[in-house]
């Protein structure tokens, strides 16, 4: 399993194809953990960056033909060179285009992590769900079960993220209790989890990777809710300033884990 301290070790160089809201919430959340974030535009580059990087972290929250071709182009380098690829199907039940351009990636890219709301991957499980957008929504299906289903179709890890997180490897099940609501009112806290997801699957690719990812985010969450009551846009950057300072010992003091 990866520890935050490999990651600030090892500095992770983790390649992102962000949407067009949140990249510099993806860039700080990646950078404070330690590791090093990297986005780029042209798909000319996207060989040389892969080559250079350990994760590469594809968020599909306003994906044009051009991010497509290039989440392609980037997924195949990644493939190739042995370095995990994380996904997030942004409001994928919100659109026919979001989910022809996820099936497009999906048919040519093996994932190691997808990364998403229950909306968003009850989506995938083929389960039924009323999700709001970007926002989770909600529904009667079995979290367990969704996470779960998502593994196994794309024989990869599953975050499925919300009040409680559920991880998957298609076979077990581990829920991380930690958090804190101010999450759901700050836009982008999603995809803030996705690159640091890339993050620890680039130190170790496994569940248990996965599981610290979902622990990381929440737990400075919950350390950062003891002091911003009433101010969730502090809360957001007492997040950050919190995830610079955060260690294992504080993960394994505060984890409430399933
Ligand atoms: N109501 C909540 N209470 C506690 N933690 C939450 C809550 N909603 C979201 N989170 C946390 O916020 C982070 C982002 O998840 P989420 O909001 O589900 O993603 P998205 O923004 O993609 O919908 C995760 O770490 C999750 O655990
Ligand atoms: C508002 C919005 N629109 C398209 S992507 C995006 C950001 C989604 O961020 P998150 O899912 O992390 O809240
Ligand atoms: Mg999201």
């Amino acid at each position: 399993m990866a520890t935050i301290k490999q990651i600030r070790d090892q500095s992770p160089i983790i390649l992102n194809i962000s949407n067009m809201v949140t990249p510099q919430h993806v860039a700080d959340a990646i950078n404070f953990i330690g590791a090093s974030p990297i986005m780029f535009d042209d798909i000319k580059e996207a060989a040389d960056l892969v080559n250079i990087s350990n994760a590469l972290v594809i968020n599909m929250g306003s994906s044009n033909d051009t991010d497509v071709e290039k989440s392609i182009a980037a997924g195949k380098y990644a493939n190739q060179k042995g370095i995990p690829v994380v996904i997030d199907p942004v409001a994928i039940g919100a659109s026919q285009l979001r989910q022809d351009n996820f099936a497009k990636v999906a048919k040519e890219v093996k994932f190691d992590g997808v990364r998403g709301n229950a909306g968003e991957l009850a989506f995938l499980a083929d389960i039924e769900w009323n999700a709001q957008g970007i926002d989770a929504g909600e529904g009667d299906g079995d979290l367990h079960e969704i996470a779960k289903a998502v593994a196994q179709k794309f024989n990869c890890v599953s975050l499925l993220s919300g009040v409680v997180d559920v991880i998957s490897d298609g076979q077990k099940v581990v829920e991380v209790k930690n958090g804190h609501h101010y999450f759901a009112v700050n836009v982008g806290c999603g995809d803030m989890l996705d690159g640091i997801l890339g993050a620890c699957l680039a130190v170790d690719n496994s569940l248990d990777s996965a599981v610290l990812a979902a622990r990381i985010l929440s737990i400075a969450g919950e350390i950062a809710g003891e002091t911003t009551e009433n101010i969730p846009y502090t809360f957001l950057n007492t997040v950050f300033d919190t995830l610079y300072q955060l260690s294992d010992a504080q993960i394994n003091d505060l984890q409430k884990l399933e």
